[in-house]
């Protein structure tokens, strides 16, 4: 039987570890970190993971500015508000919550984030500066899967992981970061043929690709650490009921692998407190402050 890799107990130490750093940088700077977080309209899991962000922020002792606009907010109108916190020197850090609201072009909201300040790592120059090794800010989710990979497994140098899922904000960022670990990576997508034989080889799985349960255990090489990034909201058994499962068929790989993550707390967790590890972060550099 696999181990299961507990997200909430690693975040929860990770933003401990904030909150430490936050409150050196106070006596250094004179001032907390600003986290400014955008939300625009009604939908109803972003009211939550952004009230989460906002309960986090003041936990770690950061400053949270938060900006809630109507769903029917124009693009000029945001562009604008973006413009303002990259010229306001009390916000390090600034988060649009996706999804935006249809008649909203999300990259070019994204792209007018300083990259000085994109602390979600969603701007092509953040992304550019990951692929090219130069300090930057690492989207949240695919840097808490590495966290929880490196305090699993420690040197990942020479291992083979398989990607399931190829965006921009966790299949190719985590392609990147495993590259640089000098993993041997593979990004596996709907295309893929053969995904069972591609899965096999692998000993580090990181599923993200939003299908219920896809990747089956038997297709897991025996041994191998699984990181299931999926999110999917399901019937359960009890009519009317939901529940939450992973990409990955959870009891079937706690029988073949080593490690697997569980959802909800596994991945999930990790995306907020690597949010106000990049926030202070953001702080110190543009302090400069070590
Ligand atoms: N600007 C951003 N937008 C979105 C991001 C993001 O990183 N930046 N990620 C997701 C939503 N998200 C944070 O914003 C997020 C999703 C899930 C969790 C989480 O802890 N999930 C729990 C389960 C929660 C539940 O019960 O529903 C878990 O997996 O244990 C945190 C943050 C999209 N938008
Ligand atoms: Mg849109």
């Amino acid at each position: 039987m696999a181990d299961i890799i507990d997200g909430k107990a690693f975040a929860a130490g990770l933003r401990e570890e904030v909150r430490e750093g936050v409150t050196a940088f106070a006596a250094k700077a004179g001032r907390a970190p600003g986290l400014a977080v955008v939300l625009v309209g009604e939908d109803p899991a972003s009211a939550v993971y952004v009230r989460s962000k906002h309960k986090a922020c003041v936990t770690a002792g950061m400053e949270s500015f938060e900006h809630h606009l109507p769903a029917e907010t124009s693009e000029a109108d945001l562009l604008a508000l973006i413009g303002q916190l990259n010229a306001d020197p009390a916000v390090d850090g600034i988060l649009v919550q996706l999804p935006l609201p249809k008649h909203i072009d999300e990259t070019k909201v994204i792209e007018a984030i300083d990259p000085d300040k994109d602390v979600d790592g969603f701007t092509t120059a953040s992304a550019g500066r990951l692929a090219t090794g130069q300090d930057g800010f690492v989207a949240c989710t695919p840097l808490g899967c590495l966290m929880l990979l490196k305090d699993r497994l420690g040197d990942l140098s020479g291992k083979s992981a398989v990607i399931v899922g190829r965006s921009n904000i966790v299949g190719k960022p985590m392609a990147m970061l495993l590259l640089k670990e000098s993993c041997t990576v593979t990004i596996a997508h709907s295309r893929t043929q053969d995904l069972a034989h591609v899965i096999g080889g692998a000993d580090i799985v990181v599923a993200a690709v939003g299908r219920p349960e896809m990747v089956k255990g038997a297709w897991l090489k025996p041994g191998a650490t699984v990181i299931d990034v999926g999110i999917n909201r399901v019937p359960a058994a009890e009519e009317g009921k939901t529940k939450l499962v992973g990409d990955v068929a959870f009891d079937e790989a706690m029988e073949v692998a080593a490690a697997v993550t569980p959802v909800p707390g596994g991945v999930g967790p990790m995306t907020i407190a690597c949010l106000l590890h990049n926030t202070l972060a953001a702080a110190k550099r543009r302090e400069g402050i070590a």
